[in-house]
């Protein structure tokens, strides 16, 4: 099965609890790899955790997860983003699929500028991004709540993620997964039809 990373930081548990709700929605289709970042993987500023940049080598896709801080993703994460530079140089997550998440204290708390980040550092390292397809407000079981096309956004209700946004968040694991066997199969195809060098 290819591998999906899950890549995001999380304080308080909100961001966790998303990035759990993406690999239960990929779990039939790919293997998992839940990974963290926190403080420790921080040494002098800059971002140290050698085995989580290359569990992505690895990957097939990745999910970037993290609260939003001050209109944008947390500084740990962005200490991860800084880390993967020399990957970028060589490009070697090239045609990986990629996707976002994050959460806030408020509805329209700038989760967009957080979600649009990911999709930068993607194209970045010539990912390719994948977005959610549910229109806002049109859905009938209510995901994608927030109406954020681009990847999941999410807000805290009486202290709570609503049960709307972690279903949201599984559907993107789901899709997510999905890509990944049809990326792999065109990989497939374009190698048997290549000619021999
Ligand atoms: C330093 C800081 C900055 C924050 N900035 C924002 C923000 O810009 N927009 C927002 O909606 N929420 C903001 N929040 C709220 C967090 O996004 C929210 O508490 C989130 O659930 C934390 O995620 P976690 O539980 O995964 O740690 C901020 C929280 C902190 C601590």
């Amino acid at each position: 099965m290819p591998l999906l990373a899950i890549v995001y930081f999380s304080i308080s548990g909100t961001t966790e609890t998303l990035a759990h709700a993406v690999a239960r929605g990929a779990a039939e289709m790919a293997e998992i790899a839940l990974c963290r970042i926190v403080g420790d993987d921080i040494v002098a500023g800059r971002f140290r955790n050698a085995r989580l940049v290359e569990t992505i080598d690895r990957a097939s896709a990745v999910a970037f997860g993290s609260p939003t801080y001050m209109g944008g993703p947390a500084a740990q994460f962005k200490a991860f983003a800084d880390a993967s530079s020399d990957r970028w140089s060589q490009q070697r997550w090239a045609s990986k699929i990629a996707a976002g998440f994050t959460t806030g204290a408020c509805a329209g708390g700038d989760q967009l500028h957080t979600l649009t980040y990911f999709s930068i550092l993607a194209a970045q390292h010539g990912m390719l991004w994948c977005g959610l397809d549910i229109p806002g407000g049109e859905d009938p079981s209510g995901r994608n709540r927030l109406g954020s096309q681009l990847g999941l956004a999410t807000h805290l209700v009486d202290g709570a993620l609503p049960q709307s946004d972690l279903i949201t968040a599984e559907y993107l694991g789901q899709r997510l997964a999905n890509m990944v066997g049809r990326n792999d199969r065109v990989g497939a195809m374009r190698s048997t039809f290549s000619p021999s060098p």
